[in-house]
């Protein structure tokens, strides 16, 4: 099998899975009970805490364990926007933003707020001077994302996050499900107040997930009930979950410090195979994530692409797994400006740190294969 899907979900490395299982074996009390099994377990969540806040050189009160990419995105969004629409009912977010993003923002313009979907260029790259001239006194929130999940194209995150420095009313929030382990992003230096994150797409356990929040910060909680997480986000603490994500993240920064050639030359191995076929256009830029390799069959049917690669036991994806059940096209590409017959064509390859040569290899001579017998019965 070539499992090259890493960015709808990656496959847990198996010291996170045995950190989870470790921790559901040992430590199953939950860290509110008083008695000292619970403060045991208690302990270890708040170790967890501190290990991670390392990791991500912040401090342990700025990090909230959420379920995953779609909580953070939403309690960053709305907490923000109901806790301080006294100050502005505006928000700033982009056309191409993860649907957590846009559905929370939409949501909020059906409460009376007043969202600017900010546009891009053909390549999903947003330029600075727009985002500049789209803040006004009312704006409360900045939203953008760091590394497009379709496209892997990055924005200028530092560059945006100096401007919205600027403006101490405007918080800046950044989307960095796609970006962890991947490429840096410094917290601080990027004047970033809210980072999402979330533990599936670095190989760690579906419904764990952190969002960086700033201190002094105030948030408007999603979840009410128990004090948990500073009482931003109320419900028993998945600590296995939590435990086996940290455990997943110190592995990922250390791999990306030493295998991101890796990753970059696989990317362009298969850039190079795809670039030179009549059907392909490429639609990722040349300098996007290199985990991700987005391009276009226009006339060809995706899914019939899928199938027959899948057949051979080569599993990619159209664009994004949560979207790619709605429409005939890619909102992202659509977004970009590009022809309903390119953006409705769209197949996106995502690789892991795992992934190899060879694979990149079989997967081109099966790309190159399916599109043969697709030509012949398409005549
Ligand atoms: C950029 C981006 N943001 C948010 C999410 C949502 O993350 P989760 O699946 O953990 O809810 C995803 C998932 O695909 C994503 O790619």
């Amino acid at each position: 099998m070539i499992y090259f899907d890493n960015s709808a979900t990656t496959k847990p490395f198996p010291e996170a899975l045995k950190s989870f299982q470790q921790v559901s074996e040992r430590y199953y009390a939950n860290p509110s009970s008083i008695h000292s099994f619970g403060s045991e377990t208690e302990k270890l969540l708040l170790q967890s805490k501190k290990q991670a806040a390392q990791l991500l050189n912040v401090n342990q009160e700025e990090i909230i364990f959420t379920s995953g990419g779609t909580e953070g995105n939403n309690l960053a969004i709305k907490g923000i926007a109901l806790q301080h629409q006294n100050r502005g009912k505006h928000i700033i977010t982009t056309t191409i933003e993860h649907p957590s993003v846009l559905e929370a923002c939409r949501s909020l313009e059906s409460l009376g707020f007043e969202v600017t979907y900010l546009p891009v260029d053909e390549e999903g790259r947003l330029r600075v001077e727009e985002v500049k001239n789209a803040i006004r006194n009312d704006t409360i929130l900045l939203s953008v994302m760091h590394v497009n999940n379709e496209l892997g194209t990055v924005q200028p995150i530092e560059e945006i996050g100096r401007i919205a420095s600027h403006y101490p009313k405007m918080f800046f929030h950044v989307d960095h499900v796609q970006g962890l382990g991947k490429l840096p992003l410094d917290f601080h230096s990027s004047h970033i107040d809210l980072c999402t994150m979330s533990s599936h797409k670095i190989h760690g356990l579906k419904g764990a997930g952190m969002l960086f929040v700033k201190r002094n910060t105030s948030l408007f909680p999603l979840l009410h009930g128990g004090s948990q997480e500073a009482s931003y986000r109320a419900g028993t603490e998945n600590l296995a979950g939590i435990v086996a994500m940290v455990k997943a993240l110190r592995m990922i920064l250390d791999k990306q410090q030493s295998q991101y050639r890796h990753l970059e030359n696989l990317n362009k191995q298969l850039r190079d195979c795809l670039k030179d076929l009549p059907q392909v256009m490429i639609n990722s830029p040349e300098d996007s994530a290199p985990h991700i390799l987005n391009f276009s069959v226009p006339g060809y049917k995706p899914e019939v692409v899928i199938h027959a690669l899948g057949e051979k036991g080569i599993y990619i994806s159209t664009k994004s797994a949560c979207s790619s059940k709605n429409a005939d096209e890619s909102a992202v590409l659509s977004a970009c400006g590009h022809q309903f017959k390119r953006s409705s064509s769209a197949l996106r390859v995502s690789l892991s740190y795992d992934s190899t040569k060879e694979e990149a290899k079989t997967f081109c001579e099966a790309f190159k294969d399916v599109m043969n017998q697709l030509s012949e019965v398409m005549g």
